[in-house]
């Protein structure tokens, strides 16, 4: 059933009785809870993938997103109820849908020259059969001004925009928490082409999310909010990791004042570590700087360089603490706990273990890696031979916050290494404890 001119408390109970088809294009960590989401309250929802793989896993009711808790009970019994499927043809899925969302990868480079490819070829794909009341939805995060950039692609199909409505509604969570979030963690952010759609696409978005929605004055400004928030957090990264460097040099344990400072309200220290990692945090800041055409963003590219700085400084940590044994780091046995960007997500993108890995072989390091979420393979195509044990260790550099690596066996660990260093790029230990057990333990903004 077609949602434009509806009221939002009348697409609720359109809705509710599984008379709206909702096409998900791209069905990933993101797009899958997503789609799922919209299925289990009364959608019939057509996943869209070009991974045939991905697609013949939705249709026999099974997850590939394993990291994403309740996500495989939720796709199952939504595809054995028959309200969620999955189909390689986008152009159909338009066809049948009322409701098309746009969840696919928007990739930027190192210097964030995006690759806006996969959002161009789905709205192409969604032009071969958008019909006259449907709504385009884009949940993907993009510059400012990308969902609009659309428009000749949609009006392909010879409606015009006002004959289909457009919006934008960023998608505000995290693998590992993505059901939470899209029913009811933060409220839904909206911006429409026009009253009808954002009345329309606020009704969708009130019908999944308990927290309800932020209507904002334009597509524009809501694709802005989602990448403001991503610049606030990698801006505030970098805050965190310069006055750590300057905990360091003056001998203060970086995480005690921040703690401390952090208990008055105005105040957010976020954890200065190994790195910012990610398709996101370290990506968004690009979409803003590259459009800054009057305006110089050097706050935010300072924020960017700094962050970038810190896998170079994590090395730094590790050759001060073997000099204090005496070694350097050529010819010692250094293990990398983590490879991926962050805890519980096997993502690479970015990720701080890269350049570590680089560096330290640079510097003539024998160097091993662990992560619970890779594989052997993994750490081969980094650089790093693959090692469960501490044997024969010298130095271990904690890089991904693993929840296996919060509690780490020390006396064992003690017992087999070489030389007892730790240095911890994610400040996941305890310090205290770790020095009762003899080892040297240095963390960004504490070599005490
Ligand atoms: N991963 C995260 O924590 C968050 C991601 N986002 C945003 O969500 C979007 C998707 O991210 P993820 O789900 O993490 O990506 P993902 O890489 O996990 O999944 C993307 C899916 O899209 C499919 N795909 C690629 N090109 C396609 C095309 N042309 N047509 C149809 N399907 C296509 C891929 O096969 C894959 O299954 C991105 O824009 C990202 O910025 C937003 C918030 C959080
Ligand atoms: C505020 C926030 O938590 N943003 C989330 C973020 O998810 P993402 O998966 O990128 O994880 P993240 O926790 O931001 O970490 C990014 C990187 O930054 C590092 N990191 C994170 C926080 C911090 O205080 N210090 C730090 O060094 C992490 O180790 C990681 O390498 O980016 C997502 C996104 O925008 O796609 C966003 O939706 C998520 O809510």
């Amino acid at each position: 059933m077609k949602l434009l001119g509806l009221k939002r408390d009348e697409v609720k109970q359109v809705f509710k009785e599984g008379k709206v088809t909702i096409a998900v294009y791209g069905l990933g960590k993101m797009g899958l809870p997503l789609a799922a989401v919209f299925a289990d309250h009364g959608a019939d929802v057509i996943g869209v993938d070009i991974n045939e793989k991905i697609v013949e896993m939705v249709n026999m009711g099974e997850n590939h997103v394993k990291e994403e808790p309740g996500l495989s009970e939720l796709v199952k019994k939504n595809v054995e109820a028959g309200r969620l499927r999955a189909t390689t043809d986008g152009a159909w899925a338009a066809k049948q849908a009322d409701v098309m969302i746009i969840i696919v990868p928007t990739l930027a480079d190192e210097k964030g020259n995006l690759k806006l490819d996969p959002v161009y070829d789905v709205a192409e794909k969604i032009s071969q059969g958008l019909e006259k009341g449907d709504i385009v939805i884009t949940e993907a995060t993009m510059p400012p001004g990308t969902t609009e950039s659309l428009i000749p692609i949609l009006e392909k199909s010879g409606l015009k925009l006002g004959e289909f409505g457009l919006a934008h509604a960023p998608e505000r969570t995290m693998t590992g928490t993505a059901i939470r979030d899209i029913t009811g963690q933060y409220p839904k952010i909206v911006g429409a082409s026009d009253e009808k759609t954002l009345e329309a696409v606020i009704g969708i978005y009130e019908t999944i999310n308990k927290k309800g929605v932020i209507p904002v004055s334009s597509i524009k400004a809501a694709e802005a909010v989602k990448v403001f928030e991503g610049i606030y957090r990698d801006v505030n990264i970098a805050l965190a990791n310069e006055l750590a460097l300057w905990c360091e040099e003056h001998g203060l344990d970086a995480l005690e004042v921040f703690r401390a400072a952090n208990t008055q309200p105005y105040c957010h220290l976020h954890m200065p570590g190994a790195g910012v990692g990610g398709h996101c945090i370290p990506i968004y800041p690009w979409f803003v700087i590259n459009l800054a055409k009057k305006t110089n963003p050097h706050l935010i590219k300072t924020a960017r360089e700094i962050n970038d700085s810190m896998p170079h400084h994590i090395v730094e940590l590790t050759i001060k603490a073997l000099n204090e044994v005496g070694k350097s780091l050529k010819g010692s046995n250094v293990l990398v706990l983590g490879l991926t960007f962050r805890g519980g997500v096997r993502e690479f993108m970015k990720s701080p273990a890269i350049p570590i890995i680089k560096e330290l072989k640079e510097w003539g390091a024998k160097v091993y890696a662990y992560d619970p979420l890779c594989t052997p393979e993994d750490a081969k195509r980094f650089g790093a031979e693959w090692k469960k044990d501490f044997k024969n260790i010298d130095a271990i550099i904690i890089v991904t916050d693993h929840k296996e690596f919060k509690n780490l066996d020390l006396d064992k660990i003690a017992k087999d290494m070489n030389n007892k260093i730790i240095i911890d790029g994610r400040n996941i230990l305890d310090a205290k404890k770790v020095e009762k057990n003899g080892f040297i333990y240095y963390r960004v903004g504490r070599v005490i």
